[in-house]
């Protein structure tokens, strides 16, 4: 799949001086609750209501979600606040319910998009239809699993599409709920630069106080769109109580994001930055210049290590490196998470070059 104009045609025909506001409960519980949060949500700068309405759950026995009567409540917020509408959809049940009571913009969970399957089934649901597609990121970072799935909607004729990003799973513990990987967007930025890309900060914050955070690092970075859980009395949600916020903070903090130009167009300001950037290019071959370096002595250790039979991974020499460039890293105000994994990256491509000699 290539790169298409008319992936956003749906959001520019929106003609939106901010980016996309997607808000509203994480489920709809009662219709009194939906629609509460509709009319709220009407004086802030949201397009689109969002509620779930069948929702999966990691572990049996928790809110499932209000199901088919969800959605007469989702069509009565639309009809009262002429707000869009829009509910996840995990298989072709689902869509034909959601067709049926008139749901504007349809998407697929995370856990939806990594079952080709299951994806290939709702792409076959909404055939024939105008709907407006988002797909989440699966649970893991895995572009072409997430392209792929975009590209199953596409090939059955759907052409308003778009990605929500919603973070990545991990084993290890983080300050996020999920892990945002934020290279995987920017990678499917460089390549599909008109599908629209909206963030989902809630699930990658699990909770309230740094949604705006991300949300501001996503308009820095060029989002289309913010998809954020909005609720009336949020600690007495039914699911998701950590991260949503309500009506009124959604305002204050919408209010509080800075949306910068993509580009700048002030001639001191263009100049300047080509001095900068010049700068940034001679680093880099250097940069490049000393890993070639650094790689030609690897090179010669590996013939060492082959001729005297020496295994190559040395933990403690490695060891006695990491330290020594963590603290080297933090003298020059580099943290030591990028430390690791720079260094993680040139160890791995040190052990491939002397496995090559070792090898020959
Ligand atoms: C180059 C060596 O082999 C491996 C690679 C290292 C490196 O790239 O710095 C360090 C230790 C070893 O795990 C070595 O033994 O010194």
């Amino acid at each position: 799949m290539e790169n298409k104009k008319e992936f956003r045609n749906w959001l520019d025909a929106l003609e939106l001086s901010h980016p996309l506001v997607i808000a509203g409960p994480c489920s709809a519980e009662t219709e009194e609750q939906l629609l509460n949060i509709a009319h709220q949500l009407k004086n802030t700068k949201t397009s689109v209501l969002r509620a779930g309405i069948w929702k999966p759950r990691s572990r049996p026995g928790n809110f499932e979600g209000s199901g088919a009567p969800g959605l007469k409540w989702l069509q009565k917020a639309k009809q009262e606040t002429g707000l869009l509408t829009t509910t996840e959809v995990a298989n072709a049940a689902h869509v034909e319910l959601a067709l049926k009571h008139d749901v504007d913009i349809l998407w697929i969970g995370a856990r939806t998009t990594v079952s080709p399957f299951i994806v290939q089934e709702i792409a076959e649901a909404v055939r024939g239809t105008d709907k407006i597609i988002l797909v989440k990121n699966p649970v893991n970072p895995d572009l072409a699993l997430w392209l792929g799935a975009v590209e199953r909607f596409y090939a059955v004729g759907i052409s308003k599409l778009g990605v929500i990003h919603r973070g990545f799973s991990t084993y290890e513990k983080t300050r996020y709920r999920n892990n945002p990987e934020w290279q995987i967007p920017i990678d499917l930025q460089n390549k599909f630069p008109d599908l629209p890309l909206i963030l989902d900060p809630s699930h990658i914050a699990g909770r309230r106080d740094i949604i705006f955070d991300l949300c501001q690092t996503a308009l820095d970075l060029n989002y289309d769109g913010l998809m954020i859980e909005t609720h009336n009395d949020p600690d007495n949600a039914w699911s998701d109580a950590d991260q949503q916020i309500t009506p009124a903070s959604l305002k204050k903090g919408l209010h509080r994001l800075k949306i910068r130009k993509s580009e700048g167009d002030q001639i001191e300001f263009k100049n300047q930055l080509n001095t900068l950037r010049s700068q940034i290019d001679l680093i880099d071959d250097q940069i490049m210049d000393m890993m070639g370096k650094r790689m030609k002595v690897v090179d010669a250790i590996g013939g060492m290590k082959r001729k005297n039979n020496v295994a190559i991974l040395q933990v403690k020499r490695w060891n006695q490196i990491l330290d020594r460039m963590i603290q080297l890293g933090s003298e020059n105000q580099l943290s030591e998470e990028f430390v690791l994994k720079i260094y993680k990256a040139i160890h791995q491509e040190s052990i491939d070059h002397q496995k090559k000699v070792m090898d020959d």
